[in-house]
């Protein structure tokens, strides 16, 4: 069964450098009728991906090829510039590292958050708080403020949040590149356990031989384009020919 579709889906993203201009600069180039429109980048290219039911696939390629960027279109975060996205069932939140959480406020006030903006009740979500702390071994630091954390430690959070609920769809950026190996193990029993209850498996990773171990399928993103798509295996090792031979 198809649970996610994508038809030519094409982004485009206004470059970083419009961000510096300052109104006023912008308002006096347009009366000396110097404007420019400003610079936008085609940050995903005519992208087509069906993932059927309970796929495990890994996304990889150079920074900035729109790895994140396609992961924040499946999950509804962006909205494509033209072509069509499909999903099909209950998508887990998309956290991403440093971002998504609340600084200011504690661990345990984020769980409990994003679990109500999931839909889960208060006093259901306390009730799931100690298996989230567990899991991401945060038991002492459930009063901290998450700006207390260290960048390992808001990603084990994420992915312990997102894990937490079994959705239907999961969705990983990057976690796995910023947790220790013991934890990076505890993470790959627990996207085990997930492929063993036939959900679906979407990660961005740098780290290939997770994809060539984790993942039954493997995309390659080159500068917004799906480059190959095959076997994880074949797509990791597409990859990296094309880096060795540069
Ligand atoms: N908020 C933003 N506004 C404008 N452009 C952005 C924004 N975020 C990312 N981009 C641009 O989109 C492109 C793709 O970025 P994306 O984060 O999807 O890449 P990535 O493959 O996930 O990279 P990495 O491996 O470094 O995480 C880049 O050119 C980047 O500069």
């Amino acid at each position: 069964m198809e649970v996610i579709r994508l038809d030519e889906v094409s982004l485009w993203r206004r470059t970083q450098e419009e961000f510096s201009y300052d109104l006023k600069k912008t308002l006096l180039s347009f009366l000396e009728g110097k404007y420019r429109q400003p610079a936008k980048k085609l940050v995903l290219n005519k992208i087509d991906l069906v993932v059927e039911r309970g796929e495990k696939i890994g996304i990889i390629g150079a920074n900035g090829s729109g790895k994140s960027t396609l992961l924040k279109i499946i999950s509804g975060i962006l909205k494509q510039s033209s072509g069509a996205v499909r999903v099909r069932g209950q998508i887990a939140p998309l956290i991403e590292l440093g971002a998504g959480f609340d600084a200011e406020i504690s661990v345990m006030d984020n769980i409990l958050l994003y679990g109500v903006l999931l839909g889960f009740s208060r006093s259901e979500m306390r009730e799931r708080t100690q298996s989230i702390l567990e899991f991401a071994e945060l038991q002492d630091y459930a009063l901290v403020p998450v700006k207390g954390l260290s960048s390992g430690m808001v990603a084990r959070l994420g992915f312990a949040i997102a894990t937490d609920t079994q959705p239907d769809i999961l969705i990983l950026d990057e976690v796995l590149s910023v947790g220790d190996e013991s934890f990076k193990n505890k993470c790959k029993q627990r996207i085990d356990k997930f492929w063993d209850h036939n959900a679906t498996v979407l990660v961005v990773s740098h780290d290939l031989s997770f994809v060539k171990q984790s993942c039954i399928r493997g995309v390659w993103l080159d500068q917004g384009k799906i480059r190959f798509m095959g076997n994880a295996h074949e797509t990791v090792n597409c990859y990296l020919n094309s880096l060795n031979s540069i």
